[in-house]
């Protein structure tokens, strides 16, 4: 269990969030190479990291996004790339469903592609996400990311796979949101996902796609901890 003191006016939820995120960050020890997931949650995390850092540990920061990046460089927390570091100690981050099995969907930061690589070369990868995260199955649109002149026969080839693909547009931008790494995200609802770690594989292997938001591939060097009003605790692993 883990316990921060929070701010007069935070939401339950951002205290959740922040519990998880503080939780992870003492995960991390001197000397690491450590991966920066995306999202709310993970912001949390770096905060915590950057008050070590400033109390004297060294570590290493590979950031999945640019998001992750500007906030780090705020933070003050080192930065290197997977250039760099193809190997890492540990990774942190946040996640938007998790199941009793500890699979996942994230991507609603349209970070999958980079969260997916840095998740890959990290020895643990830590999930941090409040106690809303947990479901019990999968059933938010699975976000893909592909490259823009392949979006139509992605679409026609998840139809194929039972789901409802629909290229997710901009909020504050007219047209499809365009990923870090220049690319189009495609949402795909299915009816239901009875093996995650089969639809996984299956959409990562369409042509033009990068990576979806399905993260089962991870799940045995995974620890998932799920962040409440007022503590913080290791779910399953
Ligand atoms: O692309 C975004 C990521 O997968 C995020 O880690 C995920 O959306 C969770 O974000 P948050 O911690 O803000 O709920």
């Amino acid at each position: 269990m883990y316990m921060t003191s929070s701010s007069v006016g935070e939401s339950d939820q951002n205290v959740s969030k922040k519990n998880a995120g503080y939780y992870a960050a003492e995960l991390v020890r001197d000397g690491m190479v450590v991966g920066l997931g995306t999202g709310s949650t993970v912001f949390y995390a770096m905060e915590r990291l950057a008050e070590k850092i400033r109390d004297g540990m060294n570590i290493v920061g590979i950031p999945t996004s640019y998001q992750a990046e500007c906030r780090a460089r705020e933070y003050g927390i080192p930065l290197a790339t997977l250039h760099d570091y193809t190997e890492l100690d540990i990774a942190i981050d946040g996640a938007d469903q998790i199941d009793p099995k500890g699979f996942l969907i994230k991507g609603r930061g349209a970070a999958q592609t980079q969260e997916r690589c840095v998740a890959a070369a990290s020895r643990l990868f830590v999930v941090v996400a409040d106690v809303s995260k947990q479901t019990p199955s999968l059933s938010a649109p699975v976000p893909v990311e592909v490259i823009p002149s392949a979006a139509s026969l992605a679409a026609k080839m998840l139809s194929a796979m039972g789901g409802t693909p629909v290229v997710r547009e901009g909020v504050k931008k007219d047209g499809p949101v365009i990923t870090d790494n220049g690319n189009w995200i495609i949402d795909c609802t299915f009816a239901e996902i009875p093996d995650p770690l089969a639809l996984e594989t299956d959409i990562n292997n369409i042509p033009g796609v990068l990576s979806c938001g399905i993260f089962a591939e991870f799940t045995e060097k995974s620890k998932i901890v799920i962040g409440k009003k007022e503590s913080a605790e290791i779910m399953l692993f």
